[in-house]
C-alpha cells in the first residue's frame, strides 16, 4: 500500500493533517484525540446513541425546511441508521475528559457522520465540499444546543432501558419475599441493641416501598428532561436556524424515541441551566444512600454462618476467599454499596459542574453528561444484579430469627402498660444479669398472673403490623 492510499488530507481553519484513510472522523476529532490522552474512557453509548437521534432528527428537519438538499439529508440519516444498527461504533474516540461543552465528542459525531454519507453518495471519505460536517450535518446547530440536549435524551433512554425496568423488578422481588418471610417473627433492633420484635417479612415489604418512593422521585425529576433547548444554536438566540426548525426537531426526537418532548419556552434558559440534572442525579444519589443502608443491612442480617446473626442467607454465588476454604461472602450486597459511592461520588462532581457555568454557557457538559449517563446505568445494572443473584435467592432461618425475638430484653417493653415503665426496667436488668427469662422473674416478682404473662408476652400479635 503506498502512502497516499494510507492517507487522506483534511483541512480545518488551522492547517491541514493526515487522516489513516480507514478511519470515519477526521482532522477536529484528531487534533481532540492528541489533546487529550486523559482518561481512556470513551464516550459512553447511550451518549452516542443521544447525539445519533439528534443528527437525524436535524438532518430530517433540515432537508423538510430546504436548509439542506434532500439528498444530503438522506444520506446524513442512513448514515445515523447504520451506526444506530451497531456498525462504526468504534468512531466515537474522543476522551471524556477533553473540550468543554463537548465540542470535540460534537465533532466527532458530525464527522463521522459527513464521510459515511459521502461514502453513501459514491464520494470519498474527506470530500467536506460535498458534505460537511459543520455546514450540512451540523446545520443550525451548535455544540451548546446539542449537548444539553443529548444529555437530556440519553438520560430518558437510560432510565427507560436501565433504571426503570431494574427498579420494578427490585420492587417486585422483595414483595415476593415479604409474603413469603410474612409470618417469621425477628427480634427488631435499633441503635444495633434489642428492640421490640418484627416480622421478616415487613422489612422487606418496607424495603420494596422505600425503592417505590425513589422510583415516583425519579419519574418526577425525568420531567424536566422532556423539556429541549435544541434550536437556540450557539447562545440561544437560534441564530442560524430556520423559524419551523426547533419546533420540527423536537417532534421528530419525539417521534424517534417514543416519548412527548417539547421545545423549551425560554431556549436560553434550558441551555444555560443544568438544573435538571443536578435534580435527576440529587434523585440518584438520594437512590443510592437507601441501597447503601440497605445492602448494609443485608450484610449485617446474613453475617455469620457461626458467629454473626445469620437471620437471613444471600444465595452464595461464588468461593468467597483465596485462602480461607468454605467461606461464601456477601459479594453482591458488597459490589451494590461501592457503586452507590461511586454515583455519590457523580453527584458531587455533578454539582460542581453546574453551578461552574458563566453567561450564555456551561463548558463542563462533557463531565455532567458522563457522570449523570453512567449512573443510571450504573444504578440499573446493579439494582438488576443485585435482584437476580441476591434478593431474589435470599432464605430466611426462621428458627434463629425466632430464638432472637425470644431472647431480647426489649420483649419487656409490653409489660410497660402492665407493670410500669420501672418495674420492667428492673425485670429487664435482672434478667441480664443473673441469665434468667423475663417470665420467669415477671412471675417469681408476682407482677402478673401466668395466664396474663401469655397473652402479654405474645410474640406473634406484637410483631404485627396494625391493619390499615
Ligand atoms: N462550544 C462552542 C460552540 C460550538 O461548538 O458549537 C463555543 O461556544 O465556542
Amino acid at each position: 500500500m503506498t502512502k497516499d492510499s494510507e492517507y487522506r488530507l483534511e483541512r480545518d481553519s488551522m492547517g491541514s493533517r493526515e487522516i489513516p484513510a480507514h478511519v470515519y472522523y477526521g482532522i477536529q476529532t484528531l487534533r481532540a484525540i492528541e489533546n487529550f490522552p486523559i482518561s481512556g474512557l470513551k464516550p459512553l453509548s447511550t451518549y452516542v446513541d443521544a447525539c445519533l437521534l439528534i443528527k437525524k432528527a436535524t438532518a430530517k428537519a433540515n432537508g423538510e425546511l430546504n436548509c439542506i438538499s434532500p439528498e444530503i439529508a438522506t444520506a446524513i440519516i442512513q448514515a445515523v441508521d447504520e451506526i444506530l444498527q451497531g456498525k462504526l461504533r468504534d468512531q466515537f474516540v474522543v476522551d471524556v475528559y477533553q473540550a468543554g461543552a463537548g465540542t470535540s465528542h460534537h465533532m466527532n459525531i458530525n464527522e463521522v457522520l459527513a464521510n459515511r454519507a459521502l461514502e453513501i453518495l459514491g464520494d470519498t471519505k474527506g470530500n467536506y465540499q460535498r458534505v460537511s460536517p459543520n455546514d450540512h450535518v451540523n446545520y443550525g446547530q451548535s455544540t451548546n444546543d446539542v449537548i444539553p440536549t443529548a444529555i437530556r435524551i440519553g438520560g430518558l433512554l437510560a432510565l427507560e432501558h436501565s433504571l426503570y425496568p431494574a427498579l420494578a423488578e427490585a420492587i417486585a422481588t422483595l414483595e415476593k419475599k415479604a409474603e413469603e418471610f410474612q409470618d417469621i417473627v425477628k427480634s427488631g433492633r435499633t441503635h444495633n441493641q434489642d428492640a421490640v420484635p418484627v416480622r421478616l417479612g415487613e422489612g422487606f415489604r418496607a424495603w420494596a416501598y422505600i425503592l417505590t418512593d425513589h422510583l415516583n422521585r425519579i419519574k418526577k425529576a425525568e420531567e424536566d428532561l422532556t423539556i429541549l433547548g435544541i434550536g437556540g444554536s450557539a447562545t440561544g438566540t437560534g441564530l442560524n436556524t430556520h423559524p419551523q426548525y426547533r419546533y420540527r426537531v423536537t417532534e421528530i426526537l419525539s417521534e424517534l424515541i417514543g416519548k412527548p418532548l417539547q421545545p423549551a419556552p425560554n431556549m436560553m434558559a434550558a441551555m444555560q441551566s443544568m438544573s435538571p440534572f443536578v435534580n435527576v442525579s440529587g434523585c440518584l444519589r438520594n437512590l443510592a444512600t437507601d441501597c447503601i443502608k440497605i445492602s448494609h443491612d443485608l450484610r449485617l442480617m446474613d453475617s455469620g454462618p457461626k458467629t454473626g446473626l445469620k437471620e437471613i442467607q444471600l444465595p452464595p454465588v461464588q468461593p468467597g476467599s483465596s485462602i480461607m476454604p468454605g467461606k461464601y461472602n456477601p459479594v453482591m450486597a458488597e459490589m451494590t454499596s461501592m457503586v452507590c459511592f461511586q454515583v455519590m461520588g457523580y453527584d458531587s462532581a455533578i454539582a460542581l459542574a453546574s453551578q461552574a457555568g458563566q453567561l450564555e454557557l456551561n463548558v463542563m457538559m462533557p463531565l455532567i453528561a458522563y457522570n449523570l449517563i453512567h449512573s443510571i446505568e450504573l444504578m440499573g445494572n446493579t439494582l438488576a444484579a443485585l435482584t437476580q443473584r441476591g434478593l431474589a435467592g435470599i432464605t430466611a432461618n426462621r428458627d434463629r430469627c425466632l430464638a432472637y425475638a425470644e431472647g431480647s430484653l426489649s420483649l419487656v417493653t409490653a409489660l410497660n402498660t402492665h407493670i410500669g415503665y420501672l418495674n420492667a426496667a428492673a425485670v429487664a436488668k435482672e434478667s441480664l444479669e443473673t441469665g434468667k427469662s423475663l417470665r420467669q422473674i415477671v412471675l417469681e416478682k408476682q407482677l402478673m398472673s401466668e395466664a396474663e404473662l401469655a397473652k402479654v408476652l405474645d410474640l406473634e400479635k406484637m410483631s404485627a403490623m396494625p391493619k390499615s
